[in-house]
């Protein structure tokens, strides 16, 4: 009998500035972060014993014992008894937090089914650094080396495109590939009235790991080209990559160009999405929409 069920939306760095690095050699950041509305699932299950079991479209590849992060983070949490099923559509090491995503999912799915703590905000970084800002899940600003959120003004819907080459980008290679590790920090984040005021924002901001991760992998410049050559407003890559994302005026022109690109490009993963678009704090969604 299925207990609970988590959606572990994909995470995507709209901006990401390197400022500093410590001692410990993890890099301080100051990134604007936002979900997708599509991502893997996760649900628990009934069951003697701690089991994983992964299906789905991106399944191949992926850990399935004690290394899988929705393990770590069940045994984080104190779960020793249930059948866990990850249904995966998120591409791994791709910059857009899939592990982290499922680690967040897989806690909150077990805080239902199982009455399970959350686990303290120290644990909960030491799964990874994204865990934190996905167990929040919603548009945020990310500083620290993952452990500090702020709150930023809600982002409007933003419909995009996500694109990945299809290409593992793993993220210590990325970091250690930084040349210059003290940029400087984003200015306030505005509230945004359009796709177009985002984007124009967006274009004056930095993901400062884009360039060490093209080195790494050049195909990411055939990804936002791609995405260039079919209109998107803007264009830049998510976290340490692969995965870029594009965004588009309408949800309409970025399906459309969807279909294009998975056309033109068949060994690409390539997802239509909206981004952000929650609700300000205090109203509903249905008041915004
Ligand atoms: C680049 C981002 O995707 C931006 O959201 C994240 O900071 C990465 O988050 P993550 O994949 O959950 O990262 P972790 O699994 O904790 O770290 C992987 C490796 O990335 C490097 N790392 C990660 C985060 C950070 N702030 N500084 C780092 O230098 C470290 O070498 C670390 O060993
Ligand atoms: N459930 C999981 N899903 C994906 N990868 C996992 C999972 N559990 C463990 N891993 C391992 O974590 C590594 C990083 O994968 P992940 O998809 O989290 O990277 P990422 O998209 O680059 O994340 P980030 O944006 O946080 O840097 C993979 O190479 C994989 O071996």
């Amino acid at each position: 009998m299925t207990k609970a069920k988590a959606l572990a939306r994909a995470k995507i760095n709209l901006t990401l500035h390197v400022t500093g690095q410590r001692q410990d050699g993890y890099h301080l950041l100051d990134s604007l972060v936002v979900f997708a509305d599509y991502g893997d699932t996760v649900s628990v299950h009934e069951a003697e014993g701690l089991t994983l079991r992964i299906s789905g479209p991106k399944a191949a590849g992926l850990p399935g014992g004690e290394d899988n992060l929705v393990l770590c983070a069940a045994r984080l949490a104190g779960v020793s008894d249930a059948l866990i099923t990850l249904d995966k559509h998120l591409p791994a090491a791709a910059g857009i937090g899939g592990g982290s995503a499922d680690a967040a999912a897989t806690l909150r799915a077990l805080c239902i089914s199982h009455g399970a703590a959350i686990p303290t905000p120290e644990q909960i970084l030491e799964l990874g650094a994204d865990v934190p800002i996905c167990l929040a899940g919603k548009s945020l600003r990310m500083g620290g080396i993952g452990e500090r959120i702020d709150p930023v003004p809600a982002i409007p819907p933003l419909p995009a495109i996500l694109v990945n080459p299809g290409l593992a980008v793993h993220t210590p290679d990325v970091f250690r590939a930084l040349t210059f590790r003290n940029g400087t920090p984003m200015p306030d984040v505005p509230a945004f009235s359009s796709v177009a005021d985002c984007a124009k924002w967006l274009a004056q901001q930095r993901n400062d790991l884009e360039g060490p991760a093209m080195q790494l992998c050049p195909s990411i410049g055939d990804c936002l080209a791609a995405l260039r050559d079919q209109n998107a407003v803007f264009a830049r890559m998510s976290g340490s990559g692969a995965t870029c994302f594009g965004l588009f005026k309408t949800p309409g022109a970025a399906r459309a160009e969807c279909h294009a690109l998975r056309r033109a490009h068949p060994e690409w993963w390539v997802q239509a999405v909206i981004l952000g678009g929650e609700a300000p704090e205090g109203q509903s969604r249905r008041d915004t929409t």
